[in-house]
């Protein structure tokens, strides 16, 4: 089997040898496409690599059939409709530490270069303008750096600006007082920070809650000639109320690398002499261009491989150690799903899913995508997978419930799967018995011991002699051959149910012909 993967952007070449490598991956690079053009390829790819120019939108997620990674060779996956992604079942990944330096030192230039007014100098000297006067700068040092953000890149801008004597205020929702004073810096709110601060940088990622964070009443609160560094994303500052805050003096300097609407080549902040910018250069460097293609294919190669990613953005990270736990029970997990589902024809309105045992101290998480994935597989087919399994659920509004229990009901580990219909409530349990593999050990009341595989008649009926010679008799006229039976009752002549498992797929004759003698309450046909 070989997988297409498409690289729309430029990436470092040095970067993708493990794609380059990989026997069964063949890469396509074909850059400055129109969405008109990815959409009409995107069925042939398994995997699309980009930087930020392209835009992957939810028409090209939609066209994308084959699709299953994409692979973002940076930090801010704003260029990604992940919500798309996820509803296709279609991870996204990042590389989230590979260009951190680069920021952080890209940062850094921009603040000195804003403090000292270089660019300025530089271009009035290239026109033969020999202007001293014009380029008199401030010191960084003794002034307060404000840090908006201090996740990789503002935690280390803001020890490289220590480096350069300034006090340092830093805003992050995560940010505790002892950390603060592990890095030694000022820990404050936001409205602390821009007030306080002579110099203000921003390093959020562009969310609902941090666009235009930076906006007119935020700047009315700052100190009169404050300068501002924007190297995360543009859109964090309102640019219209930063330009007429420049304009009133307000502001004394920016230093921009990123801009609502990129490329902005003619923008009116371009205009002014205060503001100095790059062409989002944060992360071009040859080194953080290199180390990012490098994580992201190695990840392209983990999944198509079948393996575990390391940077997922739209799943979360559960670290390798716990994976090693949980991993051995996916298979148990969604087996149950698909048997509990198979039971009801009604419209599931609750999952509540009970684990127990070695299982009440790990990361269930995946788990509960099995579980969801196998109740759900039914309606969604192949279409459901481990990225899109809890989403689908939501948007079906069905309520999902994870309990953690220590009663494991004389079982080492148990996951117990219970489904609320219309019907009312269906449960199946398993276990995974040590050195013996899954095991299905009760549905409903009724206790059991089914290995979750293979081919299922699932019988509810009356407890009273002759029953089970009759599924027997019955399905030998169709030529089905019962392999294993179980029975299982509440007391003698009351709720019975019967297990049995069969050498072929159940047909429909097998079951309208268990069907037909109206002896039996309920027969479904359950394949595993
Ligand atoms: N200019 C460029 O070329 C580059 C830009 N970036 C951008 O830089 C930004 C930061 O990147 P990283 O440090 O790697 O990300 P990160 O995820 O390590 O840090 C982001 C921090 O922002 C904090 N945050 C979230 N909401 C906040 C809010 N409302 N107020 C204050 N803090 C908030 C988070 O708690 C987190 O600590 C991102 O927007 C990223 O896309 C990253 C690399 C290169
Ligand atoms: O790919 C690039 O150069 C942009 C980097 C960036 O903005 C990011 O990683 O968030």
């Amino acid at each position: 089997m070989t997988y297409r993967v498409l690289i729309s952007d430029p990436l470092s070449e040095d970067g993708i040898f493990p794609l380059r490598q990989a026997s069964t991956i063949k890469v396509d690079v074909k850059t400055d496409l129109t969405e008109a053009e990815l959409v009409a390829m995107m069925p042939m790819y398994d995997a699309l690599l980009v930087r930020s120019q392209t835009k992957v939108t939810r028409a090209i997620i939609a066209a994308a059939a084959n699709l299953k990674i994409i692979g973002r060779a940076g930090v801010g996956v704003d260029n990604i409709d992940l919500t798309a992604a996820t509803e296709h079942g279609v991870i996204v990944v990042n590389a989230p530490d590979g260009n951190t330096n680069s920021a952080a030192e890209h940062t850094v230039a921009m603040l000195m270069a804003l403090a000292r007014k270089i660019p300025q100098a530089y271009y009035a000297l290239k026109q033969q303008k020999w202007d001293r006067k014009a380029h008199v700068g401030v010191e960084l040092k003794g002034k307060t750096l404000g840090v908006i953000g201090l996740g990789r890149i503002g935690r280390e801008v803001a020890l490289r600006a220590k480096g350069q004597r300034m006090k340092v205020m830093a805003y992050d929702p995560f940010l505790t007082e002892e950390k603060a004073d592990q890095l030694g810096l000022i820990k404050g709110t936001v409205d602390e920070v821009i007030k306080v601060a002579d110099f203000i940088t921003i390093h959020t990622p562009l969310l609902k809650e941090t666009k235009h964070l930076i906006n007119a009443d935020a700047i009315s609160k700052m100190k009169t000639g404050v300068q501002i560094v924007n190297c995360a994303r543009g859109g964090i500052i309102d640019e219209e109320a930063l330009y007429q805050a420049i304009v009133a003096g307000k502001v004394a300097g920016a230093a921009l690398d990123v801009f609502e609407q990129e490329p902005a080549t003619d923008h009116k902040l371009l205009q002014l002499p205060q503001v100095i910018a790059t062409p989002h250069l944060g992360a071009s460097t040859i080194e953080a261009q290199e180390s990012v293609a490098v994580d992201v294919s190695y990840d392209v190669v983990r999944l198509l491989n079948g393996d575990l990613v390391k940077n997922p953005v739209n799943l979360p990270s559960v670290p390798k150690e716990v994976m090693k736990k949980i991993e051995p029970f996916f298979y148990l997990a969604e087996k149950l799903g698909v048997f509990l589902t198979s039971l009801t024809k009604q419209v599931i309105k609750e999952i509540n899913i009970y684990y127990s045992g070695e299982l009440h101290d790990v990361e269930v998480g995946p788990l509960t995508r099995n579980t969801i994935k196998g109740l759900l597989k039914h309606h969604f087919g192949n279409h459901i997978n481990d990225v899109n399994a809890a989403y689908l659920a939501e948007q079906q509004g069905i309520l999902i419930n994870e309990h953690i229990t220590s009663h494991s009901e004389g079982f080492i580990n148990l996951i117990k799967v219970e489904i609320k219909t219309e019907d009312g409530t269906k449960t199946v349990a398993g276990t995974l018995l040590q050195g013996l593999g899954p095991r299905i050990v009760q549905v409903d009341s009724y206790n059991v011991d089914l290995v979750p595989e293979g081919h299922i008649i699932f019988i509810r009926h009356q407890d009273q002699p002759g029953a089970i010679g009759k599924v027997g008799t019955l399905l030998a006229k169709n030529q089905t051959n019962i392999a294993t039976m179980q029975v299982g009752r509440s007391t003698v002549g009351g709720d019975a149910i019967m297990l049995l498992t069969v050498d072929e797929e159940v047909t429909e004759q097998d079951l309208a012909l268990l069907n037909k003698t109206n002896d039996f309450k309920e027969v479904t046909g359950v394949e595993l």
